[in-house]
């Protein structure tokens, strides 16, 4: 049991978790500030305890996750090897010279002891064994001539079919295997589920030396080496939560083939992988998901960057799905990759990923509308099977049950510009702003593998659990318990939401499960394996349960509110449809309100970057008439050599209709030029209210929200119309390079718009020419023309708000308004038992810390 903790502690870990303050008040008030019994309570009594597996009432049985939990003790053998001098790189002679003779001296096969067969397919041959007898002497020179190339493709076919049941390498693979084989470094830039593991765990099997894979997450190495260890390889993790040191010093000792470490934790082994790199030697260093080791990829981890020891005498393999063309360019040279590195790229293309975008407010009120059709879809799978919804004593409720349903309040505190439109502009920013804060420090961030840590980290090889089935086959085959509909990952921006939007799927009657970094680690290894089992239907996660994951039969990827990037989303939305059936993408957001979100701790640099990607983001998704996929494909600089790709939610219903939109461009430049808006003398420059304050030092350059607050005061024929329709417009101009963004750090909506060169040249000849302007409006444009709001209201509320005195009061009168609503909403619900003593008891613990 864990140890109690002070309540507020508690409570302060619990909301980092994302549970909601009165569930998490009402759990304490029942059971006392222990942190044990409020998480089982919390977790609907699902979630095992430390150490214990378990599994949800009345689901299928889940294979327990090989010695996830259970660590060998080290074997006498496990020895350091003997100290001595650099990292010397191996040679294919040394491969094979260790594979031939070396395998006694390796000190490895106290973990790979199981018996020498020659029964072909086998998965427990010792693989040094297998090539042996099958080289001879030969061996050397395998390099120099081509007898010795398709050798080398005999053994790995042998190989690959025996541990992994394929029948031959995709052409990629066997081009990276090559720069192995030739003993260079290799950029291995490959779309999500292409198969880049396989390239770095063959090498393992060919030689009687270590891989040493640098991974980020510890949720993806654990799920490698649970798959190692079921195709008979043997290996390990480690990390910096590793509880097991014995697991450390016994990798070292050269006991597992690969052994997957986090970048932090490899700077504090350089000197046993020396040791390692001598005796038995290493392979290969390989680093997966390298796009981490830049600071413009979407993942910077600074520990990656550090990475450039590894530039020693071994060679190095660099793997990822989601480099653009400068991050690519930033890997080489942060890790000091030789000249000669070979470039292995394939097309980012996933044919079978459908994607789409849909508007929501994802927000509590919208999850019924949204998720109606991912309800209806298991539950209609599920035919004869009792839906539980209604049912409240059912034991397979949610796990995630809450005891007040707050969507009131939390629809209070989350004002939506799109519903309530400009005139709630004021309105809408402070909510925005509180939003915000909270929000930034829900974000999961990968600053810390510690966070990931899910298991102890040592898998020893073991025969195939279903030795029927080629492993290829073996997370296809069991998907009856999802239906036949396959699991769903939904990604969620924030830890609040995870357990927001599992609670409303689990009440809705779905096997749901919540996923974030802050959850306790046993909840996230039973989430792990009921979802590889196919025991859960959902997964609602942050990007902690992203990169990497490798599940064949994941049919929709929900992104419930806008990624950081497109690099995230097409990393995320690689989980789909890995066995190539056709799988969905569907990314709902807010067209009404841009993103603002960035992670916490950020140079200004990385500010800017952050806002690059988060901008990109957001146009992907207003985008309204270019292929989905060729506009993702893009993103990496690949050219995509299709119209479309004939499924997308564009390429399906075809573009909007052009609208000529030289009128507003005009009136709108004229603005931004300082001149009459081209009908009315007195609609002049210095007439926008605060066009000369020079806010935030852009001089005279004016305040987005001014100039259309202007338009729509003098120009009655566009009273009308919305500031989103406006930064609409400033989009297609800015893609025209009429306009461009003068503030220094550009946000993903334009603040500070001003002219360009181009802009000026097209409003001369504009005067003399006949020439239209015609464009696609995007989503948000024609989202606000479906929805016209009329100017008056917004005017006098814009104005009003400009005043500090009324600001003060109207803030003033919304926050004891909003105060009074929650509380109502809340004393109207009926509590448990013990929630009002729960609530005083912590009422007074808070109170107390306060005083102090
Ligand atoms: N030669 C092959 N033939 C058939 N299937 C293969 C082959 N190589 C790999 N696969 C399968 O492809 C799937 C995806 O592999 P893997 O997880 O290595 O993808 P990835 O490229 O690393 O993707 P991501 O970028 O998302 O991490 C795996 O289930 C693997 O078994
Ligand atoms: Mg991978």
């Amino acid at each position: 049991m864990d140890p109690d903790v002070s309540a507020d502690g508690l409570i302060a870990e619990l909301l980092d978790m994302g549970f909601d303050f009165d569930a998490i008040s009402a759990a304490v008030g029942a059971v006392g500030p222990r942190r044990a019994e409020v998480l089982e309570l919390l977790l609907g009594g699902s979630a095992p305890r430390a150490g214990q597996e378990g599994r949800r009432g009345g689901g299928v049985p889940c294979r327990p996750a090989p010695s996830a939990a259970r660590p060998r003790p080290a074997g006498k053998g496990a020895k350091l090897p003997n100290p001595r001098g650099r990292l010397r790189q191996s040679s294919i002679t040394d491969h094979v010279g260790s594979a031939t003779g070396g395998r006694k001296e390796s000190g490895r096969e106290a973990s790979t002891s199981l018996p020498c067969s020659s029964a072909p397919g086998d998965p427990r041959v010792p693989v040094g064994a297998d090539f042996c007898s099958k080289l001879g002497p030969q061996s050397r020179s395998l390099v120099e001539n081509s007898t010795g190339e398709s050798d080398q493709m005999d053994r790995v076919s042998a190989v690959l079919q025996k541990h992994f049941g394929f029948s031959c390498l995709k052409s990629f693979q066997k081009e990276v295997l090559d720069a192995w084989f030739a003993h260079r470094d290799c950029l291995v830039l490959a779309a999500t589920g292409s198969g880049k593991s396989l390239c770095f765990q063959i090498p393992a099997l060919l030689t009687a030396k270590i891989v040493v894979v640098i991974s980020p997450l510890i949720s993806l190495m654990h799920d490698q080496c649970l798959k190692l260890a079921n195709h008979g390889i043997s290996a390990c993790f480690l990390g910096s939560g590793q509880p097991d040191s014995r697991v450390e010093g016994k990798a070292m000792a050269g006991m597992y083939k690969i052994v997957y470490v986090c970048p932090e934790t490899i700077l504090r082994l350089m000197e046993p992988l020396k040791k390692l790199a001598e005796k038995p030697g290493i392979a290969l260093f390989a680093i997966d998901e390298v796009h981490c080791v830049s600071k413009w990829g979407h993942d910077f981890r600074p520990d990656y960057s550090k990475l450039k020891f590894l530039k020693h005498d071994i060679p190095l393999m660099a793997l990822t799905a989601t480099a653009t063309i400068p991050v690519r360019e930033d890997i080489i040279k942060s890790l000091k990759m030789s000249k000669d590195t070979t470039i292995v790229l394939t097309s980012f293309f996933r044919p079978n990923l459908r994607f789409s975008v849909k508007h929501s407010k994802t927000s509590v009120s919208s999850y019924g509308k949204d998720f109606q059709e991912l309800i209806g879809t298991y539950n209609a799978s599920r035919k004869g099977q009792q839906i539980i919804h209604e049912n409240d004593t059912d034991s397979e409720r949610s796990s995630y049950e809450s005891w007040n349903d707050s969507a009131s309040d939390y629809e209070d505190e989350n004002v939506d510009s799109a519903s309530h439109g400009d005139k709630n502009v004021g309105k809408t920013k402070t909510s925005m702003s509180v939003v915000k804060e909270n929000i930034e420090n829900e974000l999961d961030l990968y600053q810390g593998v510690d966070d990931f840590d899910v298991s102890c980290g040592e898998f020893l090889e073991c025969s195939r659990p279903e030795s029927s089935k080629s492993p290829a086959q073996s997370n296809q085959t069991s998907s009856s318990e999802c239906g036949d509909q396959g699991p769903t990952i939904v990604y969620v921006p924030t830890r609040k939401e995870t357990v927001e939007v599992a609670n409303f799927l689990c009440k809705s009657g779905l096997r749901a499960a919540a996923y974030n970094a802050k959850m306790p680690k046993s909840h996230l290894r039973q989430v792990h394996q009921q979802f590889h089992c196919n025991d859960l239907e959902v997964v609602v996660a942050t990007i902690a349960f992203g990169m990497g994951i490798d599940k064949s039969n994941v049919r929709r990827i929900i992104h419930y509110g806008l990624p950081q990037s497109l690099e995230a989303y097409y990393q995320e939305a690689g989980r789909a449809g890995r066995d190539g059936k056709l799988s969905d993408c569907t990314l709902y957001c807010n067209f009404f309100r841009a993103p603002t979100l960035l992670p916490n701790k950020r140079s200004e640099e990385q500010t800017k970057a952050a806002y690059r990607m988060l901008r990109d983001c957001f146009h992907y998704s207003l985008n309204t008439s270019t292929c989905r996929a060729k506009i993702l494909v893009k993103y990496f600089g690949e050219d995509f050599g299709h119209d479309g790709c004939r499924m997308c939610d564009i390429c399906t219903n075809g573009p909007p209709q052009m609208h000529d939109f030289k009128e507003e461009a005009i009136v709108f430049m004229n603005v931004l030029q300082g001149r009459s808006g081209g009908e009315t003398e007195d609609m002049i420059y210095s007439s926008v209210p605060h066009y000369s304050s020079g806010r935030r030092g852009f001089g005279d350059v004016p305040n987005f929200r001014m100039v259309v607050s202007h338009i729509r005061e003098k120009l009655p024929r566009f009273a009308a119309t919305d500031k989103m329709w406006w930064q609409g417009l400033s989009r297609i101009l800015e893609g025209l390079r009429y306009v461009q963004e003068a503030a220094e750090t550009p946000r993903v909506s334009m603040q500070y718009p001003e002219l360009t060169e181009e802009g000026l040249k097209f409003l001369r000849s504009s005067q003399s020419e006949e020439q239209p302007l015609y464009a696609y409006p995007d989503a948000a444009m024609l989202l606000a023309m479906k929805e016209p709001r009329p100017f008056s209201d917004f005017s006098e509320w814009g104005r009003g708000w400009a005043d500090p005195e009324i600001r003060r009061q109207r803030l003033a009168g919304k926050k004891a308004g909003r105060r009074k609503r929650k509380w109502r909403s809340r004393s109207r619900q009926q509590q448990p038992a013990g929630f009002t003593t729960a609530k005083e008891r912590l009422a007074a613990i808070l109170a107390k810390k306060r005083k102090r």
